[in-house]
């Protein structure tokens, strides 16, 4: 156990046993390298098993050969071992909620993380405590309360707000908005006015009025780029992928379903005729699966029955979003994520598709994904876009009506 807690691995060290990511399929690209942060600390001998599904299994006999070595030599360590690659600072404001700190979990096993910053207005300070036991790469930072924001963003690359009340059984998203518009609205303008070049991920709900408010702040700050901000819709893929492969019993790591259009209700719209590898579907499983994505976080709500919605699978889809995000800023040129940002692949002003990341964020929106599109999607498209169109507008009234100090 304290051989296996200690054993150190970075992205570098498992790529190199097996293809490089172009030779690839682009499905797998995401799954790989986020799979390869549990090499990083934790859960070693399991990661292996699931990493065999891309390295194949003589690159994995390597690599568990070579985990004991260097657990050995680590635990001899006093204090943590940082890696070179480590040198991206992330902020996650609302680190000590449900997604808060299963998220700043994950976050803390990316060895491209040298500092991670956990913001709240409470009980972040034993968050981070515990957190900063963990012998991964990055310095954990605790910042508690509005005196303590501004501190909390200076010099960072990518900010994730999870801050804000989730839903009861009963209501929608949109009935979040009172409490969480003006949440976001006041923590992006702290980030407006300490990190305005860092990339946001904004998580809280409903991400269909919360992004476009975001967008709001920053253009009254004066330092909105579109490129930077993104409506975190990672879930929807990860569920998709997952209830795919279930239903037409595929390999979980090699399917991937681009998810377009918001995150709420029938906005969210699954392209299950792009899904890869190549499937057919019957009328019936389309109808089935898309209501069944569409409704995934509403089961969960129902599920936890009045304890809060999607925690741990939302703190995976988050860091995954965020991994992808950091590889984007270290130079990696083939890193594709759906995600809900400002958009002209419609009418309307935003808009959730695929996007290509770089260095600057959105560096292309994937238009081809609208194209070629089966009636039943084309129709989806079309009846989605009067809801996120209302919701967008909602949030740019909110922010307009109440516009930030200069
Ligand atoms: N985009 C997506 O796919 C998903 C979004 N969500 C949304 O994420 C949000 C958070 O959900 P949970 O973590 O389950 O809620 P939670 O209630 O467990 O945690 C929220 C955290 O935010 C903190 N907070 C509240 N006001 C704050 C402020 N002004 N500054 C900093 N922190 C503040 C709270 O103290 C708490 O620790 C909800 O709005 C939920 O609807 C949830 C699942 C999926
Ligand atoms: O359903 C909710 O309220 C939380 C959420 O956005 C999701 O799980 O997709």
């Amino acid at each position: 156990m304290a051989a296996m807690s200690a054993a150190t691995f970075s992205v570098g060290s498992a790529a190199s046993f097996g293809p490089k990511a172009s030779q690839l399929p682009q499905s797998k690209l995401s799954s790989v390298r986020f799979n390869s942060l549990s090499f990083n600390g934790l859960k070693a001998a399991t990661s292996v098993n699931c990493v065999s599904e891309f390295f194949g299994r003589e690159s994995c006999a390597a690599l568990r050969a070579s985990i004991v070595p260097k657990a050995q030599k680590s635990s001899q360590r006093s204090t943590n071992h940082f890696s070179p690659q480590a040198s991206y600072k992330v902020a996650i404001l609302g680190a000590a909620g449900g997604i808060g700190q299963p998220l700043s979990l994950l976050v803390k096993m990316s060895p491209l993380v040298s500092d991670l910053h956990l913001y709240d207005i409470a009980n972040v300070k034993g968050v981070a405590a515990d957190l900063s036991h963990c012998n991964t790469p990055s310095r954990v930072l605790d910042f508690t309360g509005e005196a303590e924001l501004a501190n909390a963003l200076q010099g960072v690359d990518v900010v994730v707000i999870p801050a804000g009340v989730p839903r009861k059984p009963g209501m929608t998203r949109d009935d979040l908005f009172n409490i969480n518009a003006s949440i976001v609205k006041k923590l992006v303008e702290a980030v407006a006015d300490n990190c305005p070049n860092a990339f946001i991920h904004i998580i809280s709900n409903p991400v269909n009025s919360t992004v476009p408010i975001a967008a709001e702040v920053l253009k009254q700050k004066g330092v909105y780029d579109p490129k930077k901000l993104f409506g975190v819709t990672t879930l929807d893929v990860v569920r998709a992928n997952t209830f795919v492969a279930q239903k037409k019993n595929l390999k979980l790591v090699d399917v991937d379903v681009p998810v377009v259009g918001g995150h709420a209700g029938i906005t969210i719209l699954p392209l299950l005729s792009k899904t890869k590898p190549s499937v057919s579907f019957t009328d019936e499983e389309v109808q089935e699966l898309t209501v069944r994505i569409q409704n995934a976080g509403t089961e969960v709500v129902e599920a936890k029955a009045g304890a809060g919605s999607a925690t741990l699978s939302m703190a995976y889809a988050a860091a995954r979003f965020v991994e992808s995000s950091l590889r984007a800023l270290d130079g990696d040129s083939d890193v594709y994520e759906c995600t809900f940002v400002e958009s002209e692949l419609t009418e309307l002003p935003f808009f959730a598709s695929r996007v290509k990341l770089g260095k600057n964020g959105v560096e292309a929106i994937i238009s081809s994904d609208l194209q070629g599109l089966t009636e039943y999607e084309q129709k989806a498209v079309e009846a989605l876009k009067p809801e996120l169109k209302a919701s967008i507008e909602k949030g740019i009234a909110f922010a307009q009506k109440q516009p930030v100090a200069a």
